[in-house]
């Protein structure tokens, strides 16, 4: 757990960076710390492995106090990703991710090891170990920089906007990623980012900041999509909030109808597995089918399907990818009222961060996720921005 104990940062040129910030960051939790630009943000994170030294206050990682503890050895027990991961250039993508281990004195074979181990974990093939960082894509290094910061396997993960230079389909990838890691692994993770988007799939707490670090909101996602404390949280958090909400409740809550009769008129096609094909109409067939999967996806992403639909329907499948039944957008929109939020956000979050990803992608007809307004390829599965799970 780390608690900022009225911490507090004024630069030499008297600047205040941030002031009097009181803030706990439950232990086995990602917490994510969001606020326009400037706002302290990079600071806050810094305080605690002490590249920045707060001027006020305390900082204290399990009850003692940072600025006891010696500097170097502090920070090898805390992982770090920066933005564009900031990899050695002139180190093989192994040696990159074995750094720490290294460190701490492993041999070279066990450390090594280590990084085989974690290169597979953040799902990069093993060929990519021989490889030097400018060999890589931008998503690629950010995984490296994933797996380096877990090598030697901290407690404690500070992450500054570690997914901001890539473009968003890579971005909601390596959120995935984090968010299947996070739920085998537990650690606690200090997050940065501007994007409440991210922020709202990500974290289990979000610290909504003002200038000087002070804080507007702390709260779980879904509270604070759903009452922000005030108007100016409100104004940060964005006109669709409401959408954003509908993205961490489960899809499973919602009424199907059978799809074995045409429905306004338009049918399912399917093929002899029972997979989804196309849709057939008055005199019109059309072989894109948006579907979501009721044990994994969010209300969001069964909205998105149904507004894609020509039935106005959006199309539900089982575990194998076989047609399930029909989601009217009605029916979408009734669930909502289903349960409040804090009843159904936790169990979104586990449908988003236990298995994100696996029964979509173990569908044949199910694309990779897209957002929504993007191209839709043959019975591809509808992602509504912020994606399945959250
Ligand atoms: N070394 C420094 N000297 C003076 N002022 C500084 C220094 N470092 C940061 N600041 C100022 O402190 C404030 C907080 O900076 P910080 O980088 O923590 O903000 P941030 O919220 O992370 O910003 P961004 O989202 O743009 O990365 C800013 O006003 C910044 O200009």
């Amino acid at each position: 757990m780390i608690r900022f104990d009225g911490a507090g940062k004024r630069h030499p040129d008297g600047t205040i960076a941030v002031e009097g910030l009181d803030l706990t960051v439950p232990a086995g939790r990602t917490t994510v710390l969001v606020g326009p630009s400037g706002c302290g943000k990079t600071t806050i994170l810094r305080m605690v492995n002490r590249m920045v030294e707060p001027t006020a206050g305390r900082v204290l990682l399990d009850g003692t106090d940072v600025a006891r503890l010696e500097a170097a050895k502090l920070r090898r027990g805390i992982g770090y990703v920066i933005q564009q991961a900031g990899l050695f250039p002139h180190r093989r993508v192994l040696d990159n991710i074995a750094t720490v281990p290294y460190l701490l004195g492993w041999d070279r074979k066990r450390a090594r090891a280590r990084a085989m181990e974690l290169l597979e974990l953040v799902g990069l093939e093993p060929q990519t170990a021989r490889r030097y960082p400018f060999q890589l894509s931008g998503g690629q290094q950010q995984r490296v920089g994933v797996a380096r910061a877990l090598a030697a396997d901290p407690p404690l993960l500070l992450l500054d906007e570690p997914f901001s230079a890539v473009d968003p389909v890579v971005r909601a990838g390596l959120q995935d990623e984090l968010l299947r890691l996070q739920a085998e692994l537990n650690k606690t993770v200090l997050f940065v980012t501007h994007d409440i988007e991210e922020a709202v799939r990500l974290g289990d707490q979000i610290v909504v900041l003002r200038e000087h670090g002070r804080i507007g909101q702390v709260a779980d996602p879904a509270t604070l999509l759903a009452a922000p404390a005030d108007p100016q949280v409100a104004a940060f958090l964005g006109r669709d909030r409401g959408l954003r909400g509908l993205g961490l409740r489960p899809a499973g809550a919602i009424a199907l109808v059978s799809a074995d009769l045409p429905y306004e008129g338009w049918r399912v096609t399917v093929d002899e597995q029972g997979r989804p094909t196309g849709w057939t109409g008055p005199g019109e067939t059309i072989h894109q089918v948006a579907v979501y999967h009721p044990g994994a996806d969010t209300l969001r992403t069964a909205l998105d399907c149904a507004v894609l639909s020509p039935a106005r329907a959006a199309v539900a499948l089982d575990a194998e990818g076989r047609l399930l039944g029909l989601a009217p957008r009605a029916a979408v929109l009734d669930a909502l009222d289903a349960a409040g939020p804090e009843a159904t956000a936790g169990a979104a979050t586990k449908a988003g961060t236990a298995k994100p990803t696996p029964k979509a992608d173990s569908t044949p007809t199910a694309g990779p996720a897209e957002s929504a307004g993007a191209r839709i390829p043959e019975a591809t599965r509808a992602n509504g921005g912020a994606g399945h799970g959250r």
